[in-house]
């Protein structure tokens, strides 16, 4: 059994047909990567998935059980973390405070507050700064660690690479490769080849639909597919 599985799944925003019929799935252990250029629908994917964007058509199994329709904390209950484009954090609280509020009714926060400070230590540095006043790649750093103490067993990750400096990005990829080492993860990543660095698997997406799919090893954006569908 998939730990996810999106089967036939038709997406829309109003009259924008969007997603239209994906089918993909991922096993637990994972890391898969959702590639394509802009606004073919990875973002779309990933609502789909929590169910902020319910599919108009189509089935998205979480553990087993059909989620289809579920309001979006439910389907969060069941163990799906995200961390969001935007990285949505409360500005005028703390790191620290930031980190509390994430955590599940069945975490430990001393314990989970000190893991995310030896995975990320600018985040113990800055435990008392309000999260608005921090850097892009810290703002990135607390979203991460954020998905992380909820306890979650499945991340959705949308582009952590985002506006950051390189090398804020390689130090997001190294805690993301940590975490990926417990924690099964769907990535949507513009960077193509940190996204096939970070991925087991990948999805290629274009006008909603899964064009090319399969492991990332050995993959380069020279080939021909890959080539075809990202460059604009
Ligand atoms: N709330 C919305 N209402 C209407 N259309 C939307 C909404 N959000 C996204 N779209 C449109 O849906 C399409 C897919 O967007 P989506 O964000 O899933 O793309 P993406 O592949 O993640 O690309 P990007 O990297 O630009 O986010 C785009 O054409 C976008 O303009």
């Amino acid at each position: 059994m998939s730990l996810l599985e999106l089967e036939g799944v038709h997406t829309y925003y109003g009259e924008s047909h969007i997603l239209q019929g994906v089918n993909l799935h991922v096993e637990e252990g994972e890391v898969v990567a959702l590639i394509g250029r802009n606004g073919v629908g990875k973002t779309t994917t990933l609502r789909t998935i929590l169910q902020l964007t319910p599919p108009r058509e189509g089935t998205v199994r979480y553990a087993g059980e059909d989620v289809t329709g579920l309001p979006t904390h439910e389907v969060a209950t069941r163990g799906i973390g995200w961390v969001p484009e935007e990285r949505r954090m409360f500005g005028y609280l703390s790191v620290e405070e930031n980190l509390r509020v994430a955590v599940g009714p069945e975490g430990d926060f001393d314990v989970l507050r000190d893991e995310m400070f030896d995975l990320f230590p600018d985040l113990e540095r800055f435990r008392e700064k309000e999260a608005r006043n921090l850097s892009g790649g810290q703002q990135q750093m607390l979203a991460i660690a954020r998905g992380i103490v909820g306890g979650n067993d499945l991340l959705l990750v949308d582009e952590p690479s985002e506006g950051l400096a390189p090398l804020i990005v390689d130090q997001v990829v190294e805690a993301l490769r940590d975490v990926s080492a417990d924690t099964t993860m769907v990535l949507v990543e513009q960077n193509f080849p940190l996204a096939m660095d970070l991925a087991d698997r990948f999805y290629l997406l274009d006008h909603g639909t899964v064009v090319e799919s399969g492991s990332t090893e050995g993959v380069t954006a020279d080939d021909e597919q890959i080539r075809r569908y990202l460059s604009a």
